[in-house]
């Protein structure tokens, strides 16, 4: 899968193309992430990317020139990687508090995608028209306000590339897709058996692998019902969870 990130830091990606299982990826050709500066599209001396803004008011906007011709290299750019240049199969992703926002669902269906350009924001915020013409789809983490558009990129990359199929295995992508999602995570338990005076729940040393399976899908059921009603109200049991929930003891049930 091809990434581009239209960033005035291009030094900041380094979190995530040097460093564990996106690095990883990286190196082994399975994802690819290119740093585009806009400062490199500019005419003048300065390199200007921001101006005031029009109409007054605090702070600079980013201008609309340099990002455009950006965002068209970011496009040859995965074309030459192979990707079919349009909103469905490589789309331009501006991140913004006002986009939709981020969840499993998106993640799971931006795994999808041939590739992706990530538009960066800085400052109050981009030329209007350049996100009228050029960006398919906005998106953001949460509803509260950063310093720039790098972090939730980061976040969007590394959420999507933990759910490639050829990046996580089989296994795990099917684990992950049977029982995780919609729910939060069960507990997790590594050695030693005791810590605190606190042993590791005996079901965890059984081995028996079925009953293994029940527990941490109970674990999950009870931490999502108390932590998260909203996502329990919104989780629909496969056939088996269905059953599993019909065993459980009535403060379990759905
Ligand atoms: N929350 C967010 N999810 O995506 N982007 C977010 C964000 O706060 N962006 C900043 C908004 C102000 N200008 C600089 C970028």
């Amino acid at each position: 899968m091809y990434f581009a990130v239209i960033s005035i830091f291009p030094e900041m990606f380094t979190a995530i193309r040097d460093f564990g299982i996106t690095a990883r990826a990286c190196n082994e050709g399975k994802v690819t992430i290119e740093c585009i500066n806009p400062r490199d599209y500019t005419a003048d001396n300065y390199r200007r990317i921001d101006e005031r803004p029009y109409g007054g008011g605090p702070g600079m906007v980013m201008m609309a020139e340099p990002l455009a011709k950006a965002i068209d290299d970011a496009r040859s750019r995965a074309q030459a990687y192979g990707c079919r240049i349009d909103a469905a199969h490589c789309p331009v992703v501006y991140l913004s508090p006002q986009g939709r926002q981020l969840d499993e669902g998106g993640v799971l269906a931006m795994s999808k995608y041939e590739g992706m350009i990530l538009l960066c924001g800085r400052y109050e915020g981009i030329d209007e028209r350049l996100l009228s013409q050029y960006v398919d789809t906005e998106i953001s983490i949460g509803d509260y306000v950063l310093t720039g558009g790098e972090l939730p990129a980061m976040v969007v990359m590394d959420s999507v590339i933990r759910r490639l199929p050829e990046v996580m295995g089989d296994a795990q992508s099917a684990e992950q897709d049977s029982f995780v999602d919609g729910l939060l995570d069960c507990p997790h338990y590594t050695k030693p058996h005791v810590f605190a005076d606190m042993p590791v729940p005996e079901v965890l040393m059984s081995g028996h692998h079925a009953n293994i399976a029940k527990w941490r899908f109970t674990q999950q059921v009870q931490r999502t019902k108390a932590r998260r009603p909203d996502l329990w109200q919104a989780f629909r049991p496969s056939a088996e969870q269905a059953a599993w929930l019909k065993k459980m003891p009535k403060d379990n049930d759905a």
